[in-house]
This record gives structure tokens, C-alpha cells and sequence, in this order.
């Protein structure tokens, strides 16, 4: 079967029969099988796939923070073979430290790369403007609501402008509306900050709503079962969701869901 529904035209990344597997107390633990994806430059491409598929295992081989197993993993010109420096990281805890003010959360990495920190305070004001925190610059934490803490997540990680942002379920703990909003402010980041997103989530209705294609994941060991080209215009709005066009979509990735066994409905 053809998986890849349309080949981007200027590749970003190349995962080319890619496998990991883990060595666990009990034995061998296939996490992915033979993963053959490309992502075009620019493009956002959302993961979508049952508990224990491999999609953070993925998102960590492509950071280069955990090595693969077979296969081969190019981003831009680089051979993935030790941790990727050029990359923005958002994981569905913020882990900001309590002890430094909003402002200095994003400024961290200034600090760790050892960027001119001037610089640095000029584009992380202008980040944190653009969704809607410059009033909350000296805000401590645990001062700010839980979707204004992942927003300063997602600030700190784009300081540094990376060609690549990689996001973990970002939004996963965040009640509905609040992750509305931050779909939205992700998508304005998006188009402001020309980046290549790889976004993983739960929720098969935001993988619609934000991405140009969505790749669905097989249950472990994890493999590309489809991917679904997202045809929908962009600035894409909230009300695109009642659309025909989306609804169908959903409902095409419910029922591959279902084809795979991971939604049962007989009761
Ligand atoms: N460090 C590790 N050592 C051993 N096994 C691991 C390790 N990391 C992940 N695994 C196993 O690999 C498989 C894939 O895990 P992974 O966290 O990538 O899945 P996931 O699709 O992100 O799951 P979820 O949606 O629940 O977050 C699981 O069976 C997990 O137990």
C-alpha cells in the first residue's frame, strides 16, 4: 500500500526504515518498525496513534536525544547521529522554573546557547507579544493560568529560531477552550516563524484542524499505517470545524481507527 498520500516538495526530514527497540527488564520492546516518513520544509505534520504506538519514541530519535536502532534519520543536511541542537522542543508538561519570571523562563535559552542576551530580550518580548503575554513578562509562574505557562513554553522554545519544532501532545493537559486558543497562537507562530512542525496529540480533531498532512501510526510496534492530506485553506478559524470537508476527514481517521481495533463500539 501507498502510505505517504503526497510527497513534499523540498524535503526537510527524511526518516528512511527506521526502527527502534528498546531493551526492557523483560526483553526486547519493538517500539517502530521500519518507518519510512518525509516532511517537506515548512510543512506541519501531525502524528496521531493509539497509547504505546512509539510517536514520542519517534519525536526523541528525530531530536537526536535517543539513538535509533536500523534505518537512517536526515534533518536539512544533517545525519541524525547525536543530539540535535537546531531544534525547539514542547512537551506536554511546561517545565518552567518557578524561581525566574516569564521573561527570563524564554531567556534560558539565550543563556544555554550562550546568544547574546540583548538580542535575545528583544525577540522574547516580541514572542511573548504575540500571544498575548506582554503584560505577564514579570509574572512568576505560579502566577500565570496553565495555558499561559505552555505558551511561555512554546516562546522559550522558539527564541533561538529553530528550522524545527517538535511538540509532545503540547496542549494534552489544557482544558477545551484554553487549547483552542492555543492552537490558534500556534498557528499565528507558524506562519510568523517559517518552521517545519512535528506535532504529536491524542485528539484527531486538532490534528485536522492544525496540520497540512496527518500521519496515523499503527499499534505497537509502531508503523506508518496512513498519511491524510489536510486539504483546508489557511489562516485555517475555529468554524472550519462544523465544515463538511472536516468533519470528513474526522471521520476518515476514526474509521482507520476503528479498521486497526483501537476504537470498539458493540457494547
Ligand atoms: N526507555 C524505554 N525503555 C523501554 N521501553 C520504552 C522506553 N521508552 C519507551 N518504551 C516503550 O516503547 C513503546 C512506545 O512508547 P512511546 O512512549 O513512544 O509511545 P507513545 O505512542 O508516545 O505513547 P503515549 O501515547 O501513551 O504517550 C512503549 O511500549 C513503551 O513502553
Amino acid at each position: 500500500m501507498n502510505v505517504e498520500a503526497a510527497a513534499p516538495v523540498k524535503p526537510h526530514i527524511r526518516i528512511s526504515r527506521v526502527s527502534k527497540t528498546f531493551k526492557g527488564r523483560k526483553g526486547d520492546v519493538h517500539a517502530l518498525s521500519d518507518i519510512d516518513l518525509t516532511i517537506g520544509r515548512g510543512e506541519f505534520v501531525s502524528v496521531v496513534g493509539p497509547s504505546g504506538c512509539g510517536k514520542s519514541t519517534l519525536l526523541m530519535l528525530l531530536s537526536g536525544l535517543t539513538p535509533y536502532s536500523l534505518g537512517k534519520i536526515e534533518v536539512g543536511e544533517k545525519l541524525i547521529s547525536s543530539p540535535n541542537s537546531d531544534v525547539g522542543i514542547v512537551f506536554q508538561q511546561d517545565v518552567l522554573l518557578e524561581w525566574r519570571s516569564a521573561l527570563q523562563n524564554v531567556l534560558i535559552q539565550a543563556e544555554i546557547r550562550k546568544a547574546p542576551l540583548e538580542a535575545a530580550r528583544e525577540r522574547a518580548r516580541e514572542l511573548l507579544k504575540m500571544v498575548s503575554l506582554q503584560d505577564f513578562e514579570n509574572a512568576y509562574p505560579k502566577e500565570l493560568s496553565g495555558g499561559m505557562r505552555q505558551r511561555v513554553s512554546i516562546c522559550r522554545a522558539l527564541l533561538h529560531k529553530p528550522p524545527l519544532l517538535l511538540m509532545d501532545e503540547p496542549f494534552g493537559a489544557l482544558d477545551a477552550m484554553t487549547r483552542d486558543q492555543l492552537q490558534l497562537d500556534l498557528l499565528r507562530l507558524c506562519a510568523d516563524n517559517a518552521m517545519t512542525v512535528f506535532f504529536i496529540t491524542h485528539s484527531i480533531s486538532e490534528a485536522v484542524f492544525l496540520s497540512d498532512r496527518v500521519v496515523v501510526m499503527s499499534p505497537r510496534p509502531g508503523r506508518v499505517e496512513r498519511i491524510i492530506d489536510i486539504d483546508l485553506p489557511r489562516p485555517r478559524r475555529l468554524a472550519m470545524r462544523e465544515d463538511l470537508k472536516f468533519t470528513a476527514y474526522t471521520r476518515e481517521l476514526t474509521e482507520i481507527f476503528k479498521g486497526l481495533g483501537v476504537f470498539r463500539e458493540e457494547v
